[in-house]
């Protein structure tokens, strides 16, 4: 059974993260379809301890994020992030964490409203395989108020894949499906880090 399936891949993706670290002091949310037309997906619980692996980690949702039948849990405060991926695109994931190294860029490019990126064969991770290849991630302010920062969210998500910054707070990935989105998001994490790495070096040495 297809939600069943899917809820297998989104465990194993929270299981993968959690052993990363990528869910500190509760933060990140993740989320993966499991029905279109009308959509459907599972999003995590809000406020939990992601580390954790248990029976109610998950709520399942509609279009719009409000709960299908008779639930229990609150979905994720930032399900309407999700719910913007979800209807916008084709997309089947979308991973949300606050790492340090995602903080940190957001916050040093974060006038700019964008972080670019080439040169780097991890860019290969993110589908692009040409020689020449950009990869540009949008940065957006961190609006408190979660409509105004699902509507400035909106803004970027046109594609089947893509990514956020959000500033000051974290990542949103997407992707067609657990694999794609958890892979992309080992990418930027690893161009966030590299990028971090390189620059304080270089000030070492001058
Ligand atoms: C504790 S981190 C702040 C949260 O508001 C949020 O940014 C987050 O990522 C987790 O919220 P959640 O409601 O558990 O999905
Ligand atoms: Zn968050």
């Amino acid at each position: 059974m297809i939600f069943l399936k899917r809820y297998e891949e989104l465990r194993a993706v929270k299981q993968e993260l959690a052993a990363r670290d990528w869910f500190p002091g509760t933060s990140g949310n993740l989320a993966i379809r499991t029905a279109d037309q009308p959509t459907e997906f599972l999003v995590t619980a809000s406020g939990k301890d992601k580390r954790q692996d248990t029976p109610d980690d998950f709520v399942h949702v509609d279009a719009s994020g409000q709960l299908i039948g008779e639930q229990t849990g609150r979905p994720s405060a930032e399900t309407l992030l999700h719910v913007e991926v979800f209807n916008r695109t084709t997309a089947g994931c979308s991973l949300h964490v606050h790492t340090i190294d995602n903080n940190v860029i957001s916050e040093l490019y974060g006038d700019q409203g964008e972080i670019r990126f080439a040169g780097q064969e991890i860019i290969k991770a993110l589908g692009r395989w040409e020689e020449d290849a950009e990869i540009r991630v949008p940065i957006i302010p961190n609006h408190a108020d979660i409509p105004t920062l699902a509507a400035a969210f909106a803004a970027h998500v046109h594609a089947e894949s893509g990514a956020v910054l959000i500033r000051n707070h974290g990542i949103t990935v997407w992707a067609p499906t657990a694999f794609e989105a958890k892979k992309q998001l080992e990418a930027f994490e690893f161009l966030f880090s590299y990028t971090l790495k390189l620059q304080t070096c270089r000030q070492a040495i001058h």
